[in-house]
């Protein structure tokens, strides 16, 4: 007698037999069960299409947005469906903008603004880990609860971006994301060249080429060009051919990219150069919220100074007025001149740079000071010599240009700064701060919560800070 078969092709053989015409009694119980294992397989083939990444898909969306597109198919109303509805500006003659790094600190505030205004906003964001992807979400938590819908995926998903614009007509994109930190850029060089090289291309390859009209792009620059240039303060005039860091060389090789984009296409393009953002819902890797985690946890910080003592400084720029500036950049961009589809340009496009600075430098122990003040506690500083690490000493923004030709008047000094910085902190972790901390901020008193680690109310904080412009 032969030995019972076992492979799962000899099995599927045996079933199959049963469904011949003129089978056996058996034929019903065993068609329900192959009808049975066939939905099953079927389904495990849905999940494997809209789960994992497949080089023979690659012209339908990306994996995250084929994982969009599975949960909206099954909540209602489909992916591209989101996207027009989120897209859609509620006030006649308002814009649709994309907001690229919607779930990043100068993202979400921008999208906000923009929400709030009655402009139509759909976010992109990698959620990458760089930093905390909590705060990544919880910020795009916020959006979502405003109506902004925030699809995931990777600049450099070609396919993802070009069903972005085929599912509705942006007129503007507002490019922010990027791997951010300059010092960062030691230790993971590619991930700099990934996001502010190949990703840009591939975003501005989609808006020339993809997109039907081409929209205007505004994008985030960096102060960080004009590395050792020495002429002050910094003018959009002055060299920028000498960056001190791989990031500031990716945000150059961004600028000079730009100009080929709107050389050959006609895309519209400002570059804005951000002089180190800082408020609330920012960014854990910057100083002035990584010292704030370390000195209310008592740890010592490192605060560097120049060759003989001297200080280091920046131009920190307040979130509420580099929001401002954003929008201002995007209220005047002029439409891009390509035709659809990578076609020839009617005529030249605008190419604009512009400084978003604060115009006041603050020397980094200043900084510290005020948040020993804010904090009521005092900081275990530990003053090195700045390492070789790409960082330059001075930052400091002459914003002329961008006060005429866009309105931008930065109005928010460090400490006002600072002072909302401090209100969001203690609120989203939860922190409980000394008495001696309430001189320097009245609005503690307001704001006060004990313990917990950052509840619900963290986001009702977000939203006072969100609403105060500057
Ligand atoms: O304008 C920009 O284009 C950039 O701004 C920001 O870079 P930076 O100006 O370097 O900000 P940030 O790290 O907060 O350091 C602030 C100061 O603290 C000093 N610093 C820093 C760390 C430390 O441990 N000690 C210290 O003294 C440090 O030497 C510096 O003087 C963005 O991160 C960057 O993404 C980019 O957008």
């Amino acid at each position: 007698m032969a030995p019972p078969e076992k492979t799962k092709t000899v099995k599927l053989e045996r079933y199959g037999s049963y469904l011949r015409p003129g089978g056996s009694g058996r034929l019903a119980p065993a068609a329900s069960k192959l009808l049975f294992r066939a939905t099953l397989l079927a389904l495990f083939l849905l999940l494997l299409f809209f789960t994992l990444p497949h080089p023979i898909l690659s012209r339908s969306p990306s994996f995250s947005s084929r994982r969009s597109l599975l949960f909206s198919a099954l909540y209602g109303g489909g992916w591209e469906a989101a996207i027009r509805r989120s897209a859609e500006p509620p006030r006649g003659g308002g814009l649709s903008v994309l907001v690229t790094g919607a779930a990043g600190f100068i993202g979400t505030h921008c999208s906000l603004a923009l929400k709030e205004r009655g402009d139509g906003v759909v976010g992109l964001d990698n959620f990458n880990a760089y930093y905390a992807t909590s705060l990544k979400r919880r910020r795009a938590a916020l959006l979502s609860a405003r109506g902004v819908f925030v699809a995931e995926g990777d600049l450099n998903d070609g396919a993802l971006l070009a069903a972005l614009f085929r599912a509705f007509p942006f007129t503007h994109v507002l490019h922010l994301a990027a791997q951010a930190g300059v010092r960062y850029a030691m230790r993971s060089p590619q991930s700099y060249v990934h996001s502010n090289v190949a990703g840009f291309v591939s975003l501005l390859e989609a808006a020339a080429k993809r997109a039907d009209p081409p929209p205007a792009v505004v994008w985030a620059s960096s102060s960080s060009v004009y590395g050792l240039n020495e002429g002050r303060p910094f003018s959009e005039a002055h060299r920028t051919d000498r960056p001190a860091s791989l990031y500031a060389a990716t945000k150059k090789a961004g600028e000079e990219i730009a100009h080929v984009y709107n050389h050959i296409y006609g895309l519209s393009l400002t570059g804005l150069r951000f002089f180190t953002v800082y408020g609330p819902w920012g960014r854990p890797d910057m100083a002035y919220f990584s010292f704030t985690r370390d000195i209310l946890a008592g740890k010592h910080i490192t605060v560097f100074e120049a060759a003989g003592g001297g200080e280091v400084a920046r131009d920190f720029t307040f979130i509420g007025d580099v929001v401002e500036g954003c929008l201002a950049a995007l209220d005047t961009a002029e439409r891009s001149t390509g035709a659809g589809g990578g076609g020839a340009k009617s005529g030249p496009a605008q190419l604009r740079v512009y400084n978003l600075g604060n115009t006041s430098p603050v020397p980094v122990t200043k900084l510290v000071a005020i948040l020993e003040s804010l904090l009521g506690v005092k900081a275990k500083k530990r003053v090195v010599r700045m390492p070789a690490n790409g960082d330059v000493f001075f930052t400091h923004a002459n914003v002329s240009l961008a006060r005429r030709e866009l309105g931008y008047r930065p109005a928010t000094s460090l400490a006002a700064g600072l002072r909302k910085f401090v209100d969001w902190y203690v609120d989203y972790y939860g922190v409980r701060l000394p008495a001696t901390a309430a001189a320097a901020r009245p609005s503690l008193a307001k704001t006060k919560r004990a313990g917990g680690g950052g509840g619900g109310a963290a986001e009702d904080a977000a939203e006072s800070s969100l609403s105060v412009s500057a």
